[in-house]
């Protein structure tokens, strides 16, 4: 850790939370995280996809051998309808293996948050709190200062949120825009949810192995289902009557009512396995809205920026979420790390904090950066899920007759590939160039081996 001034606050200690931490202790930038809950590792939560651009930019932070060990390669996704007809099979979710060099990957929550938090320098522990619940936000002349619920307060240069779909750092950015009379105002309530998802993870079975995928569509609901190592997980994805921009909880009844209205369906051919037996055999489940959107302004003046979740919500469908969030931590490090090591070389001093112009700048080049391709993400993202519980006939044409072909998924996967390519890696970094495949990444990494520089 550089001996600066310059203190980054990351509020929420999730999996982007945590990702944020790796990449500013590699830049050498102070930080502190506070989190609210008592542990940083998850043991809750549906199981996560790594596809190619984040495991590029794990392995610059050391940490793909680690995470490989605990995950499993998925390769081809199989699919039917709910009345067991093939509908045929794809790459996940377009990824084709040559492209980049590697099949994606299914992990737990836990092994993923274990592998981010124990991976962490020894040093660096101190600077992470939980029980940390943050419950205010207040910009002074000098940078920021943070209040906990507990009393207890920190002092810190900006703020990352990094706290999820119903960030606390958005609704601060919100009320100091009105405040100010801003035209850099966010909705309240920036995400519309039209589907909520039953997750249930339960122990693995015979006659799926690891890395077997299964997906089932039909009308108003479809379902996928990811065989992990030790365990298996289900998403049920049903359409709800009306979208709504409210959040809801659910409970265990809730959760029960809809394995009564589904649970009959089939998760694999030939009924080998139905929904209710996968939830009544299940280790933990959870019924959550499936939020969408993107958020309009990223960051507030040179204090407060949003990333990961409290930046855009996917459904999960293309696994788009995570892999989406450790990317903005990727582009928003590089930029500030830009701006502190220009401030450090321009006055000689390892203390120097960048002006505030030059943060408004970074954090503007960060959000340009990202926009564009989150916004593509997130609408592919959505028409997965409204195609796979057949939102209206063209959908569903399109879901039973057009998409299997080979033709279309070719085409498909090239444009997701190139998208793919223009994810951005650390660029101060060096690394060992693991993922390497027919396409050529368009942010090329300084290879420590010499291969490409
Ligand atoms: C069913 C399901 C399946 C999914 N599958 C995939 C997948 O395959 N691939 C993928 O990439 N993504 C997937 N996602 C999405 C993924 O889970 C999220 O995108 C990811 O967790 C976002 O991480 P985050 O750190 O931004 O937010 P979160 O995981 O929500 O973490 C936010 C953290 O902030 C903390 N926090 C909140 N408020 C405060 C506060 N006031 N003070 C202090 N701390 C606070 C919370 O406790 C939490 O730890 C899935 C999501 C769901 C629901």
């Amino acid at each position: 850790m550089g001996p600066s001034n310059f203190r980054v606050i990351v509020v929420g200690g999730g999996p982007v939370g945590l990702s944020c931490a790796h990449a500013l202790s590699q830049a050498g930038i102070d930080f502190i995280i506070l989190e609210q809950r008592s542990s940083f590792v998850i043991d809750a939560g549906s199981n996560l996809i790594l596809v190619p651009m984040s495991m590029r930019v794990l392995g610059q932070l050391g940490l793909l051998d680690e995470l490989k060990e605990v995950s499993s390669p998925l390769n081809i996704i199989n699919r039917m309808d709910h009345s067991g007809r093939r509908l045929g099979s794809m790459k996940w979710f377009l990824c084709d293996n040559e492209y980049f060099g590697a099949y994606p990957r299914v992990i737990s929550r836990h092994d993923l948050t274990k592998v981010l938090y124990q991976s962490l320098p020894t040093d660096t522990l101190p600077n992470l709190h939980t029980k940390k619940k943050v419950s205010d936000i207040s910009t002074t002349t000098g940078g920021v200062s943070i209040t906990c619920t507990d009393g207890t307060s920190y002092e810190g240069s900006v703020v990352i949120g990094a706290d999820g779909a119903h960030s606390f750092v958005r609704d601060r950015m919100r009320q100091l825009a009105i405040d100010n009379e801003s035209p850099f105002l966010n909705e309240e309530k920036p995400f519309l949810t039209t589907y909520r998802c039953l997750w249930a993870r339960f122990p693995a079975t015979k006659g799926l192995p690891p890395g077997t995928t299964w997906e089932t569509h039909g009308g108003k609901l479809a379902t996928q289902l990811f065989a992990g190592e030790d365990t298996i997980v289900m998403c049920i994805y049903e359409r709800l009557d009306e979208p709504t921009y409210d959040r809801c909880r659910y409970s265990t009844e809730d959760e029960e009512g809809l394995v009564g209205r589904w649970g009959h369906l089939p998760l694999t051919p030939g009924q080998a396995l139905t929904i209710r037996d996968a939830y009544e055999s299940r280790i933990q489940s959870g019924l959550v809205n499936l939020e969408e959107g993107v958020v309009k302004h990223w960051s507030w003046d040179s204090r407060l920026v949003l990333a990961g979740d409290a930046a855009h919500k996917f459904t999960p469908s293309t696994g788009a979420g995570f892999n989406n969030g450790i990317i903005d931590v990727v582009a928003l490090v590089n930029e500030l790390n830009k701006e502190v090591q220009a401030a450090r070389t321009e006055t000689l001093d390892l203390a120097a904090e960048p002006e505030k112009a030059q943060i408004v700048a970074a954090f503007k080049a960060y959000e340009a950066s990202r926009k564009e391709l989150v916004i593509e993400g997130c609408k592919m993202a959505g028409n997965a899920t409204a195609m796979a519980t057949w939102q209206n006939w063209i959908l569903k044409f399109i879901d039973r007759y057009i998409f299997s072909m080979h033709v279309v998924q070719k085409f498909l996967s090239k444009q997701q590939a190139s998208r793919t390519a223009r994810a951005p890696a650390f660029d101060f970094l060096d690394s060992e160039e693991e993922l390497a495949g027919t396409v050529p990444w368009s942010f090329p990494l300084k290879m420590k081996s010499g291969r490409i520089e």
